[in-house]
């Protein structure tokens, strides 16, 4: 069986490079079903290899997407995701592939994300990340339902061989596919640096004012705290904690040369399997209590409490209109549920449609993005005063990240519950929603609980 797989590489590789005229580069794409990996063991192999690591882990089922080293970069700096969607198209035309799985996630898949807020000045903190960015990854490990699938991705020339490439690419396989490997240790954290909470406070109180000036109906305000950490912070050891510590989480990483962007978020931006497309309306915050009694009392005081509906209804209605443009038969329930994490819980509305013909996901990103969970009501507005006001450099935090398949598939996130880790540095990020009842106090505090699953991970709470 093993040696039919290898023969079908072997004669694409062929009839690529034997079709190839010179000076043209072509992607190559191979996907086999393998034994049992170790998707974490995976991604601490590819450490060594050149190029991005991916780790992706959805919220709710056993599914990984891992892509180590990079065959392709799809990155802008000042284009929309257009530019990447059509970058993608093209390749994807253009592309000799071989996957015979139907399964989501499989195949050629691109991983990545974007910044918050492209027309924000960019500082130094970010300058591993593009404003868009989607990485083809040389080697891609996918698990859903307990099946495993490689796929081998690499760029051939006419000038190419095709015995010494395939030989190449089974000897990095084999690097990969390991048993087990030793797993780095945790750090622990030696400064926290709140960075200037009187003036955050402050900007919250403006915000509020401004809010009950009908400049805006919510704002979301986000802050950065500043750690430094025993040891340099290895991504491997970081993911194993949080996959450990973060139920009900997409767990994630994204690791570009000095920096890595990383974190267990609730919220799902938007998924999209066989046309059926699933939104999360995720807003209103409460913490857990110590005791199933107090637990209750805080679920039951944040479902009634008329400061937190509010804030999220803006996220349910803006959703909701977003999708009538290329959507039908959207389904969105009249009340919230309460989705419960490890240290909080929240309102959480569902959102469910089939998309029409000749939409894609990235369609549905760019109408969503940023959703009044992350920017605000009305969307220019807030994100103006956001601009105008906030003292970070928000980069990837609170933006789509996530991936697609060649077959219309796939899925993101907002990068909300997350770092991003430079060595024995580590920038964490939270936010908070900001209506005309806020108490500075009260938010600021919110955000701190909302701190503690990266916090801690890193050896801090
Ligand atoms: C902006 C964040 O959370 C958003 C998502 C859920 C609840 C939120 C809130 O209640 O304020 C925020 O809108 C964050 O965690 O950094
Ligand atoms: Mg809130």
């Amino acid at each position: 069986m093993l040696k039919v797989k290898e023969d079908i590489l072997r004669s694409l590789l062929d009839k690529a490079i034997q079709t190839i005229h010179t000076n043209e580069i072509k992607l190559v794409s191979y996907t086999k079903q393998i034994d049992e990996a170790n998707p974490l063991a995976f991604f601490e192999a590819g450490k060594y290899m050149q190029g991005n690591r991916t780790f992706w882990k959805s919220s709710i089922d056993d599914y990984f997407i891992v892509g180590v080293g990079s065959a392709l970069e799809l990155a802008t700096d000042n284009s929309t995701i257009t530019y990447i969607e059509n970058k993608w198209q093209n390749l994807l035309q253009d592309a000799f592939i071989h996957n015979p799985y139907e399964t989501p996630g499989t195949g050629i898949v691109a991983l990545g994300g974007m910044a918050f807020d492209p027309k924000k000045e960019r500082t130094e903190l970010w300058k591993e990340f593009n404003s868009s960015q989607f990485t083809i990854p040389a080697f891609t490990l996918t698990k859903y339902n307990n099946n495993y699938y490689l796929t081998t991705n690499v760029q051939v020339t006419a000038n190419d061989h095709p015995e010494q490439l395939f030989n190449q690419l089974k000897d990095k396989e084999e690097q990969l596919i390991v048993e087990s490997v030793d797993f780095p240790e945790n750090t622990s954290v030696v400064s926290k640096d709140e960075i200037q909470p009187e003036v955050w406070k402050q900007t919250v109180k403006h915000a509020t004012e401004q809010i009950k000036k009908h400049v805006a109906d919510k704002i979301v305000l986000a802050r950065e705290v500043r750690l430094e950490l025993s040891k340099k912070a290895e991504p491997t050891a970081v993911l194993d904690q949080l996959a450990q510590t973060q139920p009900n989480s997409y767990i994630f990483a994204f690791d570009h040369g000095e920096g890595c962007f990383i974190g267990a978020t609730p919220e799902r931006l938007v998924k999209l399997e066989e046309s059926q497309l699933l939104s999360t309306c995720l807003a209103g915050t409460a913490p857990r209590g110590e005791t199933l009694e107090e637990d209750e009392k805080y679920k039951i005081t944040l479902f009634n409490d008329q400061k937190n509906r509010e804030e999220h209804d803006f996220v349910v209605q803006m959703i909701k209109n977003s999708m009538e443009d290329y959507c039908d038969n959207i389904d969105v329930p009249n009340e919230p549920s309460i989705l419960q994490l490890r240290n909080l819980q929240h309102l959480y509305t569902p959102v469910r449609a089939k998309i029409k013909d000749g939409f894609s996901i990235f369609d549905v990103i760019d109408k969503l993005h940023p959703t009044p969970a992350l920017g605000g009501t009305p969307r220019e507005a807030s994100l103006q005063f956001i601009r105008e006001n906030e003292q970070l450099d928000r980069g990837w935090y609170g933006a789509p990240i996530g991936w697609l398949d060649s077959n219309q598939n796939g899925e993101f996130a907002v990068a909300i519950r997350s770092g991003l880790i430079q060595g024995k540095h580590a920038s964490l990020f939270a936010g908070c929603g900001i209506v005309k009842d806020s108490d500075p106090e009260a938010e600021y505090e919110e955000t701190t609980i909302k701190l503690l699953p990266m916090l801690s991970v890193l050896g801090g709470a």
